[in-house]
């Protein structure tokens, strides 16, 4: 079998803390989400979202207010929707740029990336936050921009983070063999669907979600122990 040649990870509860997203982020999109809406309404980007959360919800017809407040509730539900994740990134663009919130990365995770991009390890992000969010949360962090150790990144377009042709498509277009591949992530079903597309997985269990036993991953407290090489 061959080697490990690139890390594929995921954001919330495996570089960074759900804290951070659930308490910090979503509660920030969805306070300023109907000024935010009011104010670029007539923007093809934020048109874009509305249309497509219109759509999903099967109601073309919905007024903006109505579809703000149906954003509003997706929030609260966590739900992983390609328009949704759009416009949160693009109301995170005003909170990290002022300075307002800072990009939450664990110490250990940074080390870990540095160690092994230093070692010719190729890394990319696949989350279910956009692609602009997930520049902005690894530009913006207590040890300044770490988006130049990514070789690229992957989100909810891509396919859903459960299903395991998302991960065939991403093995693809990095162009490696899936088993080259080292997925990280909190979400046991997310690691199934990594491993039934052939790629390795290692399991991130920082203690601030409930995983369940036995899924069979191999498990890892934090980035210091893991090595992408020995999997
Ligand atoms: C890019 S930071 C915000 C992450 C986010 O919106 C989210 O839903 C977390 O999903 P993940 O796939 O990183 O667990
Ligand atoms: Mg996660």
């Amino acid at each position: 079998m061959s080697g490990v040649r690139a890390v594929l990870t995921d954001i919330e509860g495996t570089t960074s803390s759900i804290s951070f997203v659930k308490d910090v982020l979503f509660p920030f999109a969805k306070r300023n989400l109907e000024a935010f809406v009011t104010a670029h309404a007539h923007e093809p980007r934020v048109r874009e979202c509305l249309d497509g959360a219109r759509a999903l919800a099967g109601n073309p017809g919905l007024s903006d207010a109505d579809t703000v407040a149906l954003l509003r509730q997706w929030i609260d539900e966590d739900k992983k929707a390609t328009p949704l994740k759009s416009i949160q990134g693009l109301i995170w663009e005003q909170a990290y740029t002022s300075g307002e919130v800072q990009g939450h990365v664990y110490p250990d995770a940074v080390d870990g990336l540095r160690a092994w991009h230093a070692r010719g390890l190729r890394l990319y992000v696949y989350s279910s936050g956009s692609i602009p969010a997930q520049k902005l949360i690894f530009g913006h962090t207590a040890w300044g921009d770490l988006t130049p150790l990514f070789s690229g990144y992957f989100d909810t377009t891509t396919g859903p983070k459960v299903e395991s042709p998302s991960y065939a498509k991403i093995a693809q277009a990095i162009g490696l063999p899936p088993e080259q591949v080292l997925f990280l992530s909190d979400s046991v079903a997310e690691l199934h669907a990594a491993r039934s597309a052939g790629m390795r997985t290692a399991c991130l269990d920082r203690g601030e979600a409930v995983i369940p036993a036995g899924h069979g991953h191999p498990t890892f407290h934090g980035f210091a122990t893991l090595d992408p090489s020995a999997l």
